[in-house]
């Protein structure tokens, strides 16, 4: 491996002992560091385990990452520890991205986003993926990079947390529109013009984030979008593809394996695009659908018959 080895094994705490923190929890233990695993139903003290802490990277679902954030800040901390957000949603009070909330609890920290076309359980089955580490502080991203690089998983540094955070976020609400797509079998030029089209609508909410639009280009972006929309493993596309078979949002939820972040966000993204007056036709079909205020057959109708117009006009 051309990376430089590690010289020092690194003390990391792992918020979310869910599919995403373990298998996070296994990489970083295969190469020699110190990792311990925090969920609130274990037995670890957190505030123990934070006194030593030199990164402690959160894989807690959306809806618990405020108050997790806010536990982890009645503890004490090293000033020099990073923190590495892997959590993909928004919170549905503020809009804020999780990167956004972890910086604002703790403003004098290095705050790193990891995200990527990254399905747990490919990963735990040590096949080879590749992500992105992004922050504003190059020296943390680094750091992390180094933390979790390994011949099978590649990591790749970027200086855009927001916008490869956004990049995971946004295509969870993608992956619903493609499960139902495939749920429907609407066929392969249909799925291509979805996901291009998701792609152009994703760019369009990360301006507003003020997120670099090539970013959507790399690995957190289109890379993500087209893991999550081509793949069973997703469980925002399980969701889509549920709905296509008539299934309700509360039944299929009663049974899958994990959180669906896109159900969520999509509702935040509504809110987004009232205030700021964005276009996102598809998530706006999506939120329909969850609301059940269309059926999957009149989703596809709405879209393929809004008004005709140039392939780059906003
Ligand atoms: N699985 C994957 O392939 C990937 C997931 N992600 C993202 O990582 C995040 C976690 O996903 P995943 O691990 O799959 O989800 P899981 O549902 O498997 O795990 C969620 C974790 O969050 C914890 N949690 C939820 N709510 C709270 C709360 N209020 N307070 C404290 N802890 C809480 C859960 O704790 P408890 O068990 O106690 O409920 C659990 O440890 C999501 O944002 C997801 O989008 C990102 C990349 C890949
Ligand atoms: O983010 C993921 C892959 O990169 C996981 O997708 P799901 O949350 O839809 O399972």
């Amino acid at each position: 491996m051309t990376n430089d080895k590690i010289e020092k094994s690194k003390s990391i705490v792992i918020l979310g002992a869910g599919a995403w923190g373990a298998t996070l929890a296994n990489l970083a233990r295969e190469n020699g560091h110190q990792v311990h695993l925090w969920s609130r139903q274990g037995t670890l003290s957190l505030e123990t385990v934070l006194k030593d802490a030199e990164i402690v990277l959160s894989a807690i679902s959306m809806k618990g990452v405020r108050d997790v954030a806010s536990l982890v800040k009645s503890f004490p901390l090293s000033p020099e520890t990073i923190f590495v957000t892997a959590t993909k949603g928004l919170d549905p009070q503020t809009t804020s991205t999780p990167s956004q909330i972890w910086q604002t609890e703790f403003p004098d920290h290095s705050v790193v986003v990891l995200s990527g076309p990254n399905l747990s359980e490919e990963i735990a089955q040590s096949l080879p993926a590749a992500t992105v580490v992004a922050s504003k502080n190059t020296a943390a991203a680094k750091i992390v990079q180094q933390v979790f690089s390994s011949s099978r998983f590649r990591v790749y540094t970027n200086p855009d947390p927001v916008g490869v955070e956004l990049g995971g976020t946004l295509k969870n609400v993608m992956a619903i529109a493609a499960g139902v797509c495939d749920g429907l079998h609407l066929g392969t030029n249909a799925k291509a013009a979805l996901v291009t089209r998701g792609l152009a609508e994703i760019i369009r909410i990360g301006r507003t984030f003020g997120a670099k639009p090539e970013t959507f280009y790399g690995l957190s972006g289109l890379g993500d979008l087209l893991a999550t929309c081509n793949s069973p493993l997703s469980r925002n596309y399980q969701v889509g593809y549920q709905l296509a078979s008539g299934k309700t949002l509360t039944e299929i939820l009663a049974t899958l394996p994990g959180t669906a972040e896109g159900v969520n966000t999509c509702r935040v993204l509504m809110q987004i695009s009232e205030q700021q007056n964005i276009t996102i036709p598809i998530t706006e079909q999506v939120y329909r659908l969850l609301e059940t205020e269309v059926t999957p057959q009149q989703a596809l109708d709405e879209l393929m018959l809004r008004d005709i117009k140039p392939e780059y006009h906003q």
